[in-house]
C-alpha cells in the first residue's frame, strides 16, 4: 500500500433499465434476477471494492401519466437483495438505499442491524429524503412532506436510529454457559426518545453490530442535502462525475464537515461513474458514442429534457436545436418519479443552450453530451490514470461505479484496470478487515452506554 496517496475506495452500482443500461445488447441480462445479482457483486469483490450498491426506486417513472419503456424494470427490495448477497460474499460492504421519509425510524434501524448481524458487519445506509410526492402516494400517508420537512424528518429519524442501534453495548451478551447467564445487564436495548417527529420507547432487538453501528451513506445535493450529510454521514453519493464541479463540491462538503466539528477525512465523496475500455482511445470513444447513441434515441432525448422544462417538448425535433422556450417549473410535473438533482431549472436550461451552441450540437447530442456523470473513456491503463488522478486531485475519494452491460461489465474494470490501481498502490491487494469500516478506514464508535456495575 502507498501510504502517500489516497486509496481509491470503490463501490459496484447496480441500476435498474435506464438510459445509463444497454438492455438491447445481446450480452445483457436481467436487472432483476438473483444471477445478475450475484455476478455484480462476487465480481466486484473479486476486484476487491469497498461495497455493493443499491439505488431505491418506489415508483415506476411516468411520462404524462403514462409508463415510459426504458424504465419499465423496477428494482426489486433492497434488504431481500443484500441479504441474499451477504451468503455469498465474505467482505464486501453491502450497501442500500432507503429513504427516511416513509419509513417508520424503528423498523429501519431493525432492518440495517439485521443485514449488518447477518453480513458480520458489512452494512450500510444510503440515507434519501426521496424526491417527490408520486412516490409518496404509495404510502399512508398519502403523501408527502415539503422539502425542509423532509429533511427535518431525516435528522430525527438518524437520531433516534442511533438511539436504537446504541442501545446495546458490544459486550451485553455473555452466554455463559456454565452458569447459565446470558445478558451482562438486564436493560439491554432500552431506548426512550421523545421528538418533534417520534415519540416511542420500549427495547431493541437487535445486538450491537459488529462494526458497532452500520456505515451512513448520503445522496442528496441541496444546501440542506449538504449540512444533513456533511453532519452525519460516512460517505457521499454524488453526481458530480466532472471536473471542476466534483472538486468544488468536494470542497464545500469537508469544510462544512469541519464546521459540524468533524475532521475533514470523516466523510468520503464518491460519485456516481461509469467507463468504457477499448484496445486504444480511439477505438474506447468509439465504443461510448455507438452505446450512447443507442441509450438516447431522440424521444428519450426528449423525455429527458421535459424532466428540466417541465413542459411537454414532444413536437421538438431531437436533430434540431435545443428548445428556445422557457421551462414552467409551477406547472403540474410532467415527469414522475425520477431523481431530480437539478437545483435550478433556468441555469440548467442556460448552460444546455451554450454547451450545445459553443460545441454545435443538436437537442439529441446536447442530451448525449450533458447527461452523462462523467464517463470515464480510454485504454485500461487511461482509465486507470483518470482514476487515480481524479482522487489524488481531491474531486473525489473514489467512484461508485455502473456499467452499461449489467451483469457482465464490471468484469471488465476488474481484470483490466483493478490491477493497475494496484499496481499504483492505491487499491488493496487483500482486504485487510472483515468489516465495511475496515474497508473504509473508519473508526469503530465506541459503546454510548456507560459500563454497568460488576454483579
Ligand atoms: C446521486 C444521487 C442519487 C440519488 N438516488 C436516489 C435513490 O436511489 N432513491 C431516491 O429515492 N432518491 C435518490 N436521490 C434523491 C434523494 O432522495 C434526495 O434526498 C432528494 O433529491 C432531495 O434532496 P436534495 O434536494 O438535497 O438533493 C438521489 C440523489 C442524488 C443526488
Amino acid at each position: 500500500m502507498n501510504t502517500l496517496k489516497k486509496q481509491v475506495i470503490l463501490g459496484a452500482y447496480l441500476g435498474g433499465v435506464n438510459h445509463h443500461t444497454a438492455w438491447w445488447d445481446p450480452r445483457a441480462g436481467s436487472q432483476i434476477e438473483f444471477d445478475s445479482f450475484e455476478h455484480t457483486a462476487r465480481t466486484a469483490e473479486r476486484g476487491k471494492f469497498d461495497f455493493f450498491f443499491l439505488a431505491e426506486g418506489l415508483a415506476l417513472r411516468e411520462r404524462a401519466g403514462q409508463i415510459f419503456d426504458q424504465d419499465i424494470i423496477g428494482r426489486p427490495d433492497t434488504f431481500t437483495v443484500l441479504a441474499s448477497l451477504a451468503a455469498v460474499t465474505d467482505h464486501l460492504g453491502l450497501a442500500g438505499t432507503i429513504n427516511a421519509t416513509f419509513n417508520e425510524p424503528y423498523e429501519l434501524a431493525r432492518q440495517f442491524a439485521s443485514l449488518d448481524q447477518l453480513s458480520g458487519g458489512r452494512a450500510a445506509w444510503n440515507v434519501v429524503t426521496s424526491f417527490d410526492a408520486f412516490t409518496g402516494q404509495n404510502f399512508r400517508r398519502g403523501g408527502f412532506l415539503d422539502h425542509s420537512q423532509r429533511y427535518e424528518r431525516a435528522e430525527e429519524t438518524l437520531e433516534v436510529v442511533r438511539q436504537l442501534w446504541d442501545s446495546w453495548r458490544g459486550d451485553d451478551i455473555v452466554a455463559d454457559k456454565e452458569n447459565g447467564h446470558f445478558l451482562r445487564r438486564p436493560d439491554a436495548g432500552t431506548f426512550d426518545f421523545h421528538g418533534g417527529q417520534f415519540d416511542i420507547r420500549g427495547r431493541f432487538t437487535v445486538p450491537r453490530s459488529p462494526q458497532g453501528r452500520p456505515v451512513l451513506l448520503q445522496a442528496g445535493v441541496s444546501p440542506q442535502g449538504r449540512d444533513f450529510a456533511a453532519g452525519n454521514a460516512d460517505a457521499i453519493f454524488s453526481p458530480y462525475g466532472k471536473l471542476p464541479e466534483a472538486a468544488e463540491f468536494y470542497r464545500d462538503i469537508k469544510a462544512r464537515a469541519v464546521s459540524f466539528g468533524r475532521s475533514a477525512d470523516d466523510i468520503k465523496i464518491l460519485p456516481s461513474a461509469s467507463f468504457v475500455l477499448g484496445d486504444t482511445e480511439a477505438e474506447a470513444w468509439e465504443k461510448y458514442h455507438e452505446v450512447r447513441n443507442q441509450q438516447v434515441t431522440g424521444q428519450t432525448a426528449l423525455i429527458l429534457l421535459e424532466q428540466i422544462w417541465n413542459r411537454d417538448l414532444s413536437t421538438f425535433d431531437p436533430d434540431g436545436p435545443v428548445p428556445d422556450i422557457e421551462p414552467d417549473p409551477d406547472a403540474p410535473p410532467i415527469i414522475q418519479g425520477r431523481a431530480f438533482t437539478y437545483q435550478d431549472r433556468f441555469e440548467t436550461v442556460a448552460t444546455l443552450r451554450a454547451v450545445s451552441e459553443a460545441k454545435k450540437l443538436t437537442l439529441r447530442e446536447t442530451v448525449i453530451d450533458q447527461f452523462e456523470r462523467g464517463p470515464i473513456v480510454g485504454t485500461a491503463a487511461q482509465v486507470a490514470e483518470k482514476v487515480d488522478a481524479f482522487v489524488q486531485n481531491d474531486g473525489s475519494d473514489g467512484f461508485i461505479i455502473g456499467s452499461h452491460l449489467v451483469p457482465s461489465g464490471l468484469d471488465e474494470f476488474v481484470d483490466h484496470v483493478v490491477p493497475l490501481l494496484q499496481d499504483r498502490g492505491v487499491l488493496r491487494t487483500e482486504y485487510t478487515g472483515t468489516t465495511l469500516r475496515d474497508n473504509l478506514g473508519l473508526p469503530v464508535p465506541h459503546d454510548r452506554i456507560p459500563y454497568p456495575d460488576p454483579v
